[in-house]
């Protein structure tokens, strides 16, 4: 017996030292780049490069390894390979030319479990098609275009500009403002309806759209290393992320209850009234994605990746007049010049106002807003710059190598606006300020977006002078990266110029 024991237990340590070593040699094999693979650092069995991605952040570990490994480059996070294009002509050649190969959601942790690959960000091919189509149809019928986007922002520039003057000249922090005014545009188009500043329910949903801004550059580990969410506890926001995602949709779920009691589809008023409508016309026809669960995601994603961003695009705005007055007397000269003091800035006074344009384009490319885009993932094996670019890739289009790249934008780091204005103070340049990303998947809120930075910057500066807190140097610019490059808050003062 004992005999028997001992060989046993020979065995079992042999096959257990077999396991062990095949294990080690199949994630050191793994850790290795498949041939005619972009190139890239050495990666570490299981881990790849998160070590380093985790200790200098996504965005400046790639600029370091883009210097090291060129356009075109590899890096593992965890055991997901994914390839990162840098540089303004291979990310047209990628996401424009072969936009037919480079624009699905690859299958990553936030794609799969928080989008559910439903609405617009998470899905892929012809449902992806549908609901953008449909959305981009259904914005420019409540919104885009129209003049009644004008007076939708107005209004809400209007209540803006209130709460700023009731801070009478004393030091406020922009952040809670500004997102609720932002979030308000969107409430009117999607709800048809506009919220109180001291709403209770509008104020925890901004809450948990904020919240999910902020831990999800944590979740962007748990993206390649979707294991870490068997952990016990939530270390790493993934739990959190998903129950505030549950609690914003059940929101929305709400408002299309209450849409449905009222409904006339010859009154069709906002654009819940549009997608209850489409689903009914496609009510006998199952191969269309007019479903519940999208459409209540559409309406999750038109918040979730429209109001965070333009929020924060008007805070890195603000922050650099702080650091920069002279802009602020130039754009008001212009202000005063073009529209005096009489009425608001309007949309149609845009092309009139080359400086002010001028300022905006600045900050989208300075603040950096969503440096690395959202990832895509290819749908077949490409051949892209010599190299083997596998499908179901993930790929990420470094935005920010070229908003930052010296070569278009010489001394990157300084804020000017001059750069781009020719001599006659006409506006030039701007086509390289990829902020909204570019292609077949390019942000379908661009034009929005930059309607409400125009409108909402140039009445706040033809109303007030903005400084920093009395006796104090401008606030320091922070850069905090959650989903989003965004400005640590900062304290600031209003002073009325009229
Ligand atoms: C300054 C403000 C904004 C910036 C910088 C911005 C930037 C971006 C970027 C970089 C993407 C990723 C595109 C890609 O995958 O290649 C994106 C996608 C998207 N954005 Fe925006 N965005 C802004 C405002 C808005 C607004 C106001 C809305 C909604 C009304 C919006 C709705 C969306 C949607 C739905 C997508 C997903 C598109 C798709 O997957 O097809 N965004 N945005």
């Amino acid at each position: 017996m004992a005999v028997t024991q001992t060989i046993m237990s020979g065995d079992l340590s042999a096959v257990s030292l077999a396991l062990l070593i095949g294990t080690i040699l199949l994630l050191i094999i793994r850790s290795r780049r498949p041939r005619m693979f972009p190139p890239g650092p050495l990666c570490q069995p299981v881990l790849g490069n998160t070590l380093t991605i985790m200790r200098k952040t996504m965005v400046y570990a790639f600029r370091d390894w883009r210097k090291d490994y060129g356009d075109i480059f590899s890096v593992a996070i965890g055991t997901k390979w994914v390839i990162v294009i840098n540089g303004y002509e291979n990310l047209r050649e990628a996401f424009v030319k072969k936009g037919d190969s480079f624009s699905e959601r690859p299958d990553i942790f936030v794609v799969r479990e928080i989008t559910t690959r439903h609405g617009i960000v998470g899905s892929s091919g012809s449902i992806w098609k549908e609901q953008r189509s449909f959305t981009l149809g259904a914005l420019r019928d409540f919104g885009f275009g129209k003049k009644s986007l004008e007076v939708r922002v107005k209004e809400e520039v209007e209540v803006f500009l209130g709460s700023v003057e009731e801070t009478k000249e004393q030091t406020f922090m922009l952040t809670d403002k500004i997102h609720i005014s932002i979030s308000n545009i969107i409430c009117s188009i999607v709800f048809g309806e506009r919220f109180e500043y001291d709403d209770k329910t509008f104020d925890k949903f901004l809450q948990l759209m904020n919240e999910n801004f902020s831990t999800s550059a944590l979740a962007g580990v748990l993206n390649f290393m979707p294991f870490l969410t068997k952990i016990p506890g939530d270390l790493l926001s993934a739990k959190r992320l998903k129950h505030n995602i549950d609690q914003i949709m059940e929101f929305v779920e709400d408002r299309i209850q209450e849409h449905r009691k009222t409904f006339d589809e010859d009154n069709l008023r906002d654009f819940i009234d549009a997608y209850i409508n489409e689903m009914n016309k496609c009510k006998e026809d199952d191969t269309t994605s007019f479903t519940e669960l999208h459409f209540v995601s559409t309406i999750r994603d038109l918040f979730i990746a429209g109001t965070e961003t333009t929020a924060t695009g008007i805070k890195w705005a603000i922050l650099y007049m702080l650091h920069n007055p002279g802009i602020q007397d130039k754009m008001h000269e212009e202000i005063l010049h073009v529209v005096g003091l009489g009425r608001l800035p309007s949309i149609h006074d845009k092309t009139m106002m080359p400086y002010c344009e001028a300022v905006i384009y600045e900050t989208l490319r300075m603040g950096n807003i969503l440096p690395l885009s959202v990832p895509h993932g290819t749908n077949e094996d490409v051949i892209f710059k010599g190299f083997t670019i596998p499908k179901d890739a993930v790929v990420i289009a470094n935005l920010d190598s070229v908003l930052t790249d010296e070569e278009i934008f010489p001394e990157p780091s300084r804020f000017s606006p001059e750069r781009f204005l020719d001599k006659e103070g006409k506006l030039q340049g701007f086509e390289k300020v990829l902020a909204f990303s570019l292609g077949r998947r390019t942000c379908p809120g661009e034009s929005l977006a930059r309607k409400e930075m125009f409108l909402f910057l140039t009445s706040m500066v033809q109303r007030f002078k903005f400084l920093p807190p009395k006796g104090e140097p401008a606030p320091p610019i922070v850069r905090r990266l959650g989903i989003s490059f965004s400005p640590a808050p900062y304290p600031m003062r209003a002073i009325l110029r009229v």
